[in-house]
């Protein structure tokens, strides 16, 4: 295990400062920041768990990269830290119970509030601020002018760019003071804003030059720059954050009164003359934190620079003097950062998965991880070409993206952390349901179970069906679907209409009354126009829109099936691409059949005005032969539509009013004045339940000869 993380530690180690190196040297990242922080944290964890393997060298020990060669380094006179990351608010509530341990076990176990419990509670306030996604700045005012500007470097050397930083114009060249201290260290973000960003990437094409990953990046690159003129052009622009006075520096004849507070420094800040971001806010307790993290979460899509977090430090200084920092952070600020969309995992199988075109798509099983709000465990690999091009390996460490709503999906892998050995990667050669060898396209990337009765694929058609935009039968859902296909009672859609409520008992959750409810639902469809019934078939590239317009030019599935490829495409919005994959759906032999098996069932294969009555009943027991029925009012469980489908295919009738020929009213809650005359007439009045017993007895009752 010790060898097995050494070796971890090792390739981690050497990736991330690769990565780090790219990142501050080159500005050029070669990874995505949220991908660096977890491979960050994942070599923090294994160094915790394994300290004897720290090197002094580690990633997880210094801060930033050496100035580089081409300014001049200058030491800075208070250090510059990192900030801790917390990836969700249990982290933040652990960063909050250390820093409070720290201070108790540092202050002699006092507390300053009453209680003297385990925790004990100082009375902390705490200021959000945006994490501006830019480049730290360290500027020293001398008697109020400013004399230095340097980069943080790793945080005790940095780069003197004073020459750049003056060109910032939100920076103050003269502090607004009338008698200043001989030393004041201001220190904040310089920042891109996306507006100027673009711009220069469009002027790096143009230059065919390599265009900046992102605004922090080229803010970094800028500030950088051994001609202060471009820096000049590009704009940069500058939010201040914290203000110190060095050690020694005495403020006895000055005009500046020092600050208690995090909340009072950024004030003063604005005063001399900076600016200060305006989306701050102080608040008593976590439970402010999370409303200003969660406020901002949408809302800063809408500022015109980039953030990606939320820094939220202790506001009282006494309490931060006192708490001091680590090797890299101070122990009373933590930055609460965003949801990523991209982070690392590990890959720990691959499996397949049958969709109900028979394409095969591959699937990366994966090490759970957090990503943009949800825990992913599965990603796609679409197809054969993606393996094959992600060069994936068993074990890899790959990357995962989740953009919005959009499937999770491995974006790319990390060949550098490839366990040795590792064995690659390959398309399944046998649909991992049927057991039949595939066949790879010879014109896409994908890959197909061909097997008409594969029962993936019947499954799949099955959904498709019922789904809402298709024939929309409520009640059959993915579980049962299964349980029908399982136990081989449908094999195709047309299957469907044969089922008899009998069968469907017994399955799972599925009692006497749902299965009648369902065998209506079911009847119920046969009222789907044309239109639904083609997009139900599931042709390829024929989507309900497409189904639409096609059901419309071809009033009937025999003008369709008989169509001229060339026809098809001619109709507006439908392609040559369309067009042909209809054509060759009505090529296949099954396909022919189901159509003529949909025919039989009386499905709606012709366009015919909506009002057009209900099919003639399924061959079958009539038991309400020649009765006539009216509806009214809410049943608990059927629907209008369900109701009247149920009594039709029972051989009933139904109609819409009351007479003297009315043999019955079906009557639901809120039954109005239909109720009222059925009752006048003398017309016999029954409930849905009485409705179901009066279909139920040769039905339900399986092994009951029904040619009796
Ligand atoms: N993509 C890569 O390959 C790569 C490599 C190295 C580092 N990085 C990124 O850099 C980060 C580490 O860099 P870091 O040490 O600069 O830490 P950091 O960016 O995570 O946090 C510290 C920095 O936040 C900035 N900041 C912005 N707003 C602030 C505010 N209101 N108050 C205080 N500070 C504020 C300061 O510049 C400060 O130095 C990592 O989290 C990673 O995302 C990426
Ligand atoms: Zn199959």
């Amino acid at each position: 295990m010790t060898e097995a993380a050494a070796d971890r530690i090792a390739e981690l180690s050497r990736l991330l400062q690769q990565a780090s190196y790219a990142y501050y040297g080159l500005d050029q990242p070669i990874l995505e920041d949220a991908v660096y922080d977890r491979l960050y944290r994942e070599l923090q964890t294994l160094e915790q768990q394994h300290p004897t393997l720290i090197s002094p060298h580690s990633p997880t020990q210094r801060v930033g990269e050496r100035p580089a060669q081409q300014f001049t380094a200058v030491q800075h006179h208070i250090p510059l830290y990192s900030l801790e990351n917390a990836f969700d608010l249990g982290e933040l509530q652990a960063w909050d119970q250390r820093w409070r341990r720290h201070w108790q076990s540092n202050t002699g176990n006092s507390s300053e509030s009453s209680s003297s419990g385990p925790s004990p509670r100082p009375p902390a306030g705490y200021v959000c601020e945006l994490k501006i996604d830019g480049s730290a700045l360290a500027l020293t005012y001398d008697h109020g002018v400013l004399v230095r500007g340097a980069t943080r470097g790793d945080g005790s050397q940095g780069e003197d760019i004073t020459q750049n930083v003056k060109t910032i114009r939100s920076i103050p060249l003269r502090l607004n003071l009338d008698h200043p201290p001989a030393r004041l260290e201001v220190r904040g973000e310089a920042f891109l804003p996306l507006e100027t960003f673009e711009t220069i990437n469009q002027e790096r094409d143009q230059r065919g030059e390599a265009r900046f990953a992102n605004p922090r990046n080229a803010a970094a690159g800028t500030l950088r720059q051994l001609d202060s003129r471009i820096v000049a052009q590009r704009r940069l622009d500058f939010f201040a954050y914290t203000l110190q006075v060095p050690e020694g520096v005495t403020l006895a004849d000055t005009d500046f009164q020092p600050p208690q507070t995090q909340t009072e420094s950024l004030k003063l800040l604005q005063h001399l003359g900076f600016r200060v971001n305006p989306n701050r806010q102080t608040v008593a307790d976590l439970a402010g934190v999370q409303q200003f993290f969660q406020q901002w979460d949408q809302a800063r899509h809408h500022l015109p620079y980039l953030t990606d977090g939320v820094v939220v430090k202790l506001d009282r200084q006494d309490l931060q003097a006192q708490l001091g920092f680590t090797q890299k952070f101070p122990r009373w600020a933590i930055a609460l950062k965003y949801a990523a969309e991209e982070v690392p995992t590990r890959l720990t199988a691959v499996t397949f998965q049958v969709g109900r075109t028979g394409a095969i798509t591959p699937v990366a099983e994966l090490e759970p991880v957090q990503l943009a709000g949800t825990t992913v465990a599965r990603a796609t690999l679409h197809n054969r070409d993606r393996i094959a091009e992600l060069d994936l390996h068993r074990g890899d460490t790959v990357i995962v993206r989740k953009a919005g709503e959009i499937i999770p999906e491995v974006v790319k892998v990390l060949t550098d952390l490839r366990p040795l050995g590792a064995q690659a990667v390959v398309m399944a050669s046998y649909c991992p349901e049927c057991e039949q060898p595939v066949v790879q396209s010879p014109t896409e990337a994908a890959t197909r179970c061909v097997n008409p009765t594969c029962p993936a694929v019947v499954r799949g058609a099955l959904l498709h069906w019922v789904s809402r935009d298709a024939l929309d039968i409520d009640g059959v859902g993915k579980k049962l679907v299964d349980q029908m296909v399982a136990k081989e009672l449908v094999q195709s859609v047309a299957d469907l209409y044969k089922l008899k409520p009998a069968q469907l008992e017994g399955l799972e959750r599925l009692g006497q009354k749902s299965a009648q409810k369902l065998v209506g639902a079911i009847a119920a469809s046969r009222q789907r126009p044309w239109g639904r019934v083609l997009y139900g078939l599931g042709i390829r590239h024929v989507g309900s829109v497409n189904a639409q317009v096609l059901a419309q030019q071809f009033p009937s599935v025999t003008a369709l099936a008989e169509a001229d490829p060339g026809a098809i495409a001619a109709i507006h919005g439908i392609g040559p691409e369309i067009a042909q994959a209809v054509a060759d759906w009505f090529q296949v032999p099954d396909h022919q059949k189901l159509i003529q098996r949909l025919q039989e069932a009386d499905l709606q294969l012709v366009a015919l005005a909506p009002d057009r009555p209900i099919a003639a009943p399924a061959p079958g027991p009539s038991p309400l032969q020649g009765q006539t029925f009216v509806i009214t009012g809410t049943l608990p469980s059927l629907s209008r539509e369900q109701a009247k489908a149920l009594i039709q295919q029972a051989g009933g009738k139904v109609t819409g009013s009351v007479s003297s020929k009315t043999d019955y009213l079906l009557a639901g809650e809120a039954a109005g004045s239909k109720l009222t005359k059925a009752q006048s007439l003398g017309v016999a009045v029954i409930s849905e339940s009485e409705l179901l017993q009066r279909l139920a007895p040769p039905l339900a009752t399986p092994g009951l000869d029904r040619s009796l």
